[in-house]
């Protein structure tokens, strides 16, 4: 059995433009069951839960979508329902896989506390919101609106993250902790987002229609930081924490206090700390916000 260190830096492989989604995702399921295997090893009293829920398993959605079902399930809803539900909807769609390897990426990139890809895969609740969000999203955008309803609810319930189905999420997300997460019907969020417990995207009360936030790509949102209306948070900005946004961030700002004020401006670099051996991209502008439709 490799040592943890050796898991955790193994190099991944090359993303140039002849990688294939089967390559990345092969290659982290690899990594998955690599570490759940170690797992169990040095934890006998997971073993039988790292079997079911990993190791059982041919491909990272199948897995997924145990998870998930279990996790989810009631006595209306059931397991083997919402099972068939996350698989065919993973299984049909590329960018819902792409979506959630990106995800477990960012964890490790971005999480000091991230130990492993299972890790993340197991016991991140925003993770696994995240993931059922965007089933519900696609549900949603098939007029399959009450299905889309009843899972946004049970994703409230059991993970305590409250994402209207209609939002629109990038991947490389971090939800972190993400206890008191509330994102509303008309949010836009952008690609390799980081998101802190007990943060609002809403509307202010006084709007209908498209009144929810706009989030760049690369931007980070502290815990408790609420940000209300259809503004604009730039590419890279940062929200600290416990801030109320009531106005426009530019990119690369950081904004601060209640009412957030801005501090630091276009050409003050972004400190958006990372984790050594990842990179995250900063570099892309926000041209149509529209891109953000998973
Ligand atoms: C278990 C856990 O750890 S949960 C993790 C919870 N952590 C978070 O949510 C992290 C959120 N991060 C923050 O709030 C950070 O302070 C950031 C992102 C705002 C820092 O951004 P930076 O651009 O590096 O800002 P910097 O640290 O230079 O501070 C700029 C100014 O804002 C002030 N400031 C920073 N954060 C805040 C905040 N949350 N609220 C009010 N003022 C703040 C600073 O005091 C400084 O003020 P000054 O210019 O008068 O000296
Ligand atoms: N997960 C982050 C914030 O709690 C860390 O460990 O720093």
């Amino acid at each position: 059995m490799p040592p943890e260190g050796e898991l955790r830096y193994r190099s991944p492989p090359p993303t140039d433009s002849t990688t294939t989604i089967d390559d990345e995702e092969g290659w982290v399921w690899a990594q998955i069951k690599a570490e759940a295997r170690r797992d169990a090893e040095s934890e006998p009293a997971l073993a039988s839960y790292l079997y079911s829920t990993i190791l059982s398993h041919s491909s990272l959605e199948r897995s997924l979508s145990f998870h998930l079902g279990n996790k989810l399930c009631s006595s209306t809803l059931l397991s083997t329902l919402l099972y068939d539900l996350f698989l065919n909807t993973f299984t049909s769609d590329p960018g819902l896989r792409v979506a959630a390897v990106a995800d477990l990426r960012a964890a490790r990139a971005r999480d000091p506390a991230c130990v492993s890809f299972s890790h993340c895969l197991l016991n991140y609740k925003g993770f696994l919101a995240c993931q059922a969000h965007r089933v519900a999203h696609k549900l949603w955008n098939q007029s399959r609106r009450q299905l889309a309803l009843a899972l946004h609810s049970r994703i409230s319930d059991v993970f305590a993250v409250d994402i209207h189905p209609a939002a629109k999420i990038g991947k490389g997300i971090l939800f972190d902790h993400a206890t008191g997460v509330v994102i509303g019907e008309t949010a836009v969020i952008g690609n390799n987002v980081s998101i802190l417990h007990h943060v609002t995207l809403g509307g202010t009360g006084k709007a209908c229609g498209d009144r929810h936030p706009k989030i760049g790509d690369g931007v980070l949102i502290g815990a408790g930081a609420t940000i209300l209306g259809n503004v604009k948070i730039g590419e890279g900005a940062k929200i600290g924490a416990g801030s109320v946004v009531l106005i426009d961030v530019p990119p690369r700002t950081t904004a601060v206090g209640n009412p957030a004020r801005l501090v630091g401006g276009k050409e003050k670099p972004a400190k958006h700390e990372e984790c050594p051996g990842e990179s995250m991209d900063h570099t892309s502008f926000i041209s149509d916000w529209s891109d953000y439709i998973i």
